[in-house]
């Protein structure tokens, strides 16, 4: 069994890190995502998953700010499993919890990085019968290292090419409740 750190170990990651993004930027963040999606979606009575678990806070903190029609659903798909990167091998821990055929799709997520996880998610969604699919991420890591022919549709904030953790991003499992975006120490 993986030892669990200690309280003050972590403490200690979160002291050391350095603050991207604090409450007041990430508000500004959902702020502007909710009237792009508005803007795009409100008339669409779209199905909107949260990709667990990270897209757990960002979907807490954004769905209510929606005040339009619209269904909730689930699924979990991890290619990071606890780790600072990211598998080939993308594994599927819970399929949606919502039939998506001939729905349009909101996906929330909390990171698109190097955009292999959105990227399999939203083929997934097309092969359900999704007519259409669309994304949005609280962050989008700023690097070269994407997924060839694929994008996001909606993104709040940006973030440097570092490990980040907090709003629902974790650093090996922890500090998913950190109220602010991250970056650990020396990643
Ligand atoms: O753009 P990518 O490089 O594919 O990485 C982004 C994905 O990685 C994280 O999930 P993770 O695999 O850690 O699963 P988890 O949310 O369950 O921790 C994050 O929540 C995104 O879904
Ligand atoms: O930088 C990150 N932090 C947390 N989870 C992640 N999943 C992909 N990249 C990251």
């Amino acid at each position: 069994m993986t030892e669990v750190p200690s309280a003050a170990e972590l403490q200690v990651i979160l002291k050391e890190a350095d603050l991207l993004a604090g409450p007041e930027q990430i508000e500004a963040a959902l702020q502007r995502l909710t009237v792009e999606i508005r803007e795009r979606l409100a008339d669409q009575v779209p199905v909107v998953y949260c990709i667990m678990n990270g897209g757990l806070v960002m979907a807490g903190q954004l769905l209510p700010r929606l005040d339009f029609p619209l269904e909730v659903g689930y699924m979990h798909a991890t290619r990071y499993r606890g780790e600072t990167t990211g598998s080939s091998e993308l594994q599927w821990q819970a399929p949606p919890s919502v039939p998506m055929e001939g729905r349009s799709v909101l996906i929330l997520d909390d990171i698109f990085d190097e955009g292999y996880t959105l990227a399999a998610v939203v083929a997934a969604c097309r092969a359900q019968g999704a007519t259409e699919v669309m994304t949005a991420v609280l962050t989008n890591k700023i690097h070269d290292r994407k997924a060839p022919g694929f994008d996001v549709d909606f993104v709040g904030l940006e973030v440097e090419d570092r490990y980040v953790f907090g709003f629902g991003m974790d650093y090996r499992g922890f500090w998913r409740n950190a109220p602010g975006i991250y970056a650990v120490k020396g990643l």
